[in-house]
């Protein structure tokens, strides 16, 4: 039934065209383990929050290898030596370095598929289609595990400069309309250099990086860690410990048997390859599907939890400096359990705090910088500019959620 296809550019609305550098490649997009990846949203629930932020980490995956390509012609240019196996394998190490993101990515990260990061998974991936492909993948797979010689490499996946950050900020800010966290992706491409096979942007590009690392802290409080996003996806996550506390307590509940052979099991097993196949039928719509099936269930929790996500009746929202006292909590709990007849427990569903933490630059694995005397030097010692240092702080956040109750609280 499979038909030649002989495309080999792809339109995407951020960069243009976007081409497909070999026909192997090609083929890696065909694989249904690559296709599943249409079926995976980027951003989690923030499209409750921002409409159009609907993405996915199929659009991500080629973004990402469209910007590699980028890099490689610029460093080229520069004299630096990427062989064309190298090059290969930098294309494959990104388009497949978020293959092993589950349903609605970080949303749902350990909660279906436990004891197992999407790193390993796609590590997992890629170790199967590296069978496959007849070992074509080998010089991919040490790139990702950080085993190759020659680290620039790896910091272009996986650094705090890297083709995945610079995609999914550009992306991710054109999805959502927030336009300030559109960067100057091209740019800063344009200042990449490789000294000792380490990669270093050059001292003209330190306002470029500047702008790149507000706009990434910038989309993580206004996007990202929205509080209202932030409490939608602790109700989905909710919804699945729900769904797991039923289980066990033999109530019956309605599911794909994907997400049942998962969360009916302890840990994912890496080694075996059954595993690998269950979790490359699992994407989003089967999560859809599990709230769908259970709007009319008989246990309230799980009733509300689904049609709430479905239907965006998500709860009052607040962030704090502080957490909210035990006192306060408890009463809102008692308020709640009254108000529907509900156990301690069941109340606590809808009733929670919790902490989300940012830090815009961390100080380890620092960017590095060639000056303009030739020295490679850490950005920090190079720039004296308060607003870097205010970067590296760690900022928090206390959310409290509770429902819309009579008290105007
Ligand atoms: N809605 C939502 N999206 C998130 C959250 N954390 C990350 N994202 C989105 C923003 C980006 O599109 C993408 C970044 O995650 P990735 O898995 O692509 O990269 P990774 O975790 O390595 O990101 P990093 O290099 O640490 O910035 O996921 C979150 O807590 N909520």
């Amino acid at each position: 039934m499979k038909q030649q296809n002989k495309l080999k550019i792809l339109n995407d609305p951020i960069y243009g065209f976007i081409s497909i550098p070999s026909r192997e490649i090609f083929q890696l997009i065909e694989h249904p383990y690559f296709q599943r990846l249409r079926r995976i949203t980027q951003m989690g629930l923030s499209y409750l929050v921002y409409p159009g932020a609907h993405h996915t980490r199929f659009h991500h995956a080629l973004g990402c290898m469209h910007l590699m390509q980028k890099a490689v012609q610029v460093l080229r240019s520069k004299g630096v030596v990427i062989d064309d196996k190298e090059e290969d394998a930098l294309y494959k190490t990104i388009l497949l370095h978020d293959i092993g993101h589950g349903p609605f990515s970080h949303a749902l990260e350990y909660k279906i598929v436990k004891g197992v990061t999407h790193e390993q998974l796609s590590l997992n991936f890629m170790q199967a289609l590296n069978e496959e492909f007849n070992g074509s993948l080998t010089l991919a797979i040490k790139i990702f595990k950080g085993e190759y010689h020659r680290p620039f490499m790896l910091q272009l996946i996986s650094s705090q400069l890297d083709m995945d950050r610079l995609d999914y900020l550009k992306r991710d800010s054109f999805y959502t309309g927030v336009a300030e966290g559109n960067i100057n992706s091209t740019r800063l491409i344009a200042m990449l250099n490789v000294v000792n096979d380490e990669l270093v942007v050059e001292e003209k590009g330190i306002y470029s990086i500047e702008h790149f690392l507000t706009s990434r802290r910038l989309m993580y409080w206004q996007v990202y860690l929205h509080k209202t996003g932030i409490a939608a996806e602790h109700l989905l996550q909710s919804f699945f410990k729900r769904l797991v506390e039923l289980y066990e307590s033999k109530v019956a509940v309605s599911l794909p048997d994907r997400i049942e052979y998962f969360i009916t099991r302890e840990n994912f097993d890496q080694a075996s390859a059954h595993d690998l196949k269950m979790f490359a039928r699992l994407d989003d719509t089967d999560v859809f599907t599990a709230l769908k099936m259970n709007v009319d269930h008989e246990d309230f929790v799980l009733r509300e939890l689904s049609n709430m996500l479905l239907n965006r009746q998500l709860l009052k929202v607040k962030f704090r400096d502080a957490p909210v006292s035990e006192k306060k909590l408890n009463s809102k709990i008692i308020q709640l359990q009254k108000q529907y007849k509900l156990s301690e427990d069941q109340a606590s569903y809808f009733v929670f705090q919790g902490v989300v933490k940012h830090t815009a630059f961390a100080k380890a694995n620092p960017i590095k910088i060639l000056t303009k005397t030739g020295k490679v030097k850490e950005l920090l010692k190079v720039t004296k500019e308060d607003s870097f240092k205010a970067l590296t702080k760690v900022a928090q956040k206390h959310y409290y959620c509770h429902p819309k109750l009579n008290d105007n609280s």
